[in-house]
């Protein structure tokens, strides 16, 4: 067995009266891709922000390739944040609109002091993700709500991470667009060994995306698996209710 790229054990955080998370641990392997489902205020954006070092947990810890992630400044944490990027949940607001795109797809190589030529691959990201080169020029506006999906995922890729954490990447999407964001993903992940955690409530992405599902109910972990046999077999109530709500993916009755 390999090592765990991306390890969390024991994370356990609280608001103010609220426990988010109670204990929760797993294990990203290399080019993995992991889905976190579970119901509303289960826990799955507290779970994404500790991944991500956005937040810190009241007890236990995360660590990538063993070594442990420890709040900071955003200078002592920059070695995380070249391997660790996110895709944020809506593509319209996550682009500042006086920015040109190839500025702000470079942004992360900026930040994060990414030697080599930001120009070239800007315009290796916009072809990648489907988009023009000289859409580099161009301003976040002039582009849909999918194609600024792609700018987004371009942006998160530029620094080359190992994982990508994203809560919810394509709920912003309809219809078609959304499952050509989903196999983009699925594409450049495939292609570039990045491994995913993908927060969803919509199962039918977690299937077409994910290998592997943990379901979280009130902060802990209640399940998890490879996704074929969680969602034809599922051992928790918490699953079988979330499945149940998506009749097309219910596991036939018995
Ligand atoms: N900033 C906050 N302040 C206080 N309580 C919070 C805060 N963020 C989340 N919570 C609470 O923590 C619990 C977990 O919330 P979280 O957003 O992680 O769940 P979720 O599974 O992502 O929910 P949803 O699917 O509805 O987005 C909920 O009870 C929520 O009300």
């Amino acid at each position: 067995m390999t090592e765990p790229l991306l390890q969390a054990r024991g994370l356990v955080h609280r608001y103010r009266g609220t426990t988010a998370l109670d204990g929760v641990s797993l294990q990203l392997r290399a080019g993995e891709r992991l889905a976190v489902v579970g119901g509303s205020g289960s826990g799955k954006s507290t779970l994404a922000r500790l991944l991500l070092a956005l937040d810190t947990p009241d007890a236990g810890t995360v660590a990538l390739d063993g070594r442990p992630v420890r709040p900071g400044s955003p200078r002592s944490l920059r070695w995380f944040r070249r391997r660790v990027q996110t895709v944020p949940q809506d593509p319209g607001r996550s682009f500042n609109p006086r920015m040109r795109v190839g500025q702000a797809v470079a942004e992360p190589l900026a930040c994060l002091r990414v030697p080599g030529d930001h120009g070239a691959r800007v315009a290796e990201l916009l072809v990648a993700v489907g988009l023009e080169p000289d859409a580099a020029r161009r301003w976040p506006h002039e582009f849909s709500g999918g194609q600024r999906q792609r700018l987004a995922i371009a942006r998160a890729l530029a620094p080359r991470p190992d994982v990508l954490v994203a809560d919810e990447p394509v709920s912003a999407l309809d219809g078609v667009v959304r499952l050509q964001v989903v196999d983009l993903l699925a594409q450049l992940s495939a292609a570039a060994g990045l491994a995913l955690v993908v927060v969803s409530h919509d199962l039918g992405v977690v299937q077409r995306l994910c290998e592997r599902v943990l379901v979280l109910d009130a902060g802990r972990v209640v399940e998890q698996g490879p996704v074929a046999q969680v969602f034809t077999a599922p051992a928790s109530g918490v699953t079988a209710g979330l499945l149940d709500a998506v009749p097309a993916l219910a596991p036939a009755p018995a």
